[in-house]
């Protein structure tokens, strides 16, 4: 079982910080990083990319989901995404549907209020399993 002291979250929030850094957010001017570490101890990294059609913009979780397949695919683990000011942020309700996909219920994000696990987050979801 994945387990939260599994991971080093100042490492992985440090490689969320750095995605950060690289997003493209003009309009709303909020950067955002997302990373998160795969089952075979890769970690996969994304930011936001806005659009000036601004109902377009690209939140980091996809970026990174797209890292994640591109890059070997996996299952995603332990997750953090961090706002321009380096603090921990909660992702969307759309990008947990995402991560939900790659991670299943049993994926550890960070939190300010500790770690959980996204089925806490995004309870009776639906994924691929009701696809049947
Ligand atoms: O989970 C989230 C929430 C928001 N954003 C981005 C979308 C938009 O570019 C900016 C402001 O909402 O933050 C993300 O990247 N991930
Ligand atoms: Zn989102």
């Amino acid at each position: 079982m994945t387990t939260a002291a599994d991971a080093d979250w100042d490492a992985l929030r440090e490689a969320a910080r750095d995605a950060m850094s690289r997003a493209y957010a003009p309009y709303s001017g909020f950067p955002v990083g997302a990373a998160a570490l795969v089952d075979d101890g890769r970690t996969v990294t994304g930011c936001n990319v806005e659009n000036a059609s601004y109902g377009l913009g690209l939140c980091a979780e996809c970026g990174l989901v797209s890292q994640l397949q591109l890059t070997g695919g996996g299952r995603l683990t332990h997750f953090t995404c961090v706002d321009g000011k380096g603090d921990i942020l909660m992702p969307c309700g759309r990008c947990r549907q995402l991560l939900y996909e790659f991670g299943g219920a049993a994926l550890l994000l960070e939190t300010s209020s500790g770690v959980r696990s996204l089925g806490d987050m995004l309870p009776d979801a639906f994924g691929p399993e009701h696809l049947n």
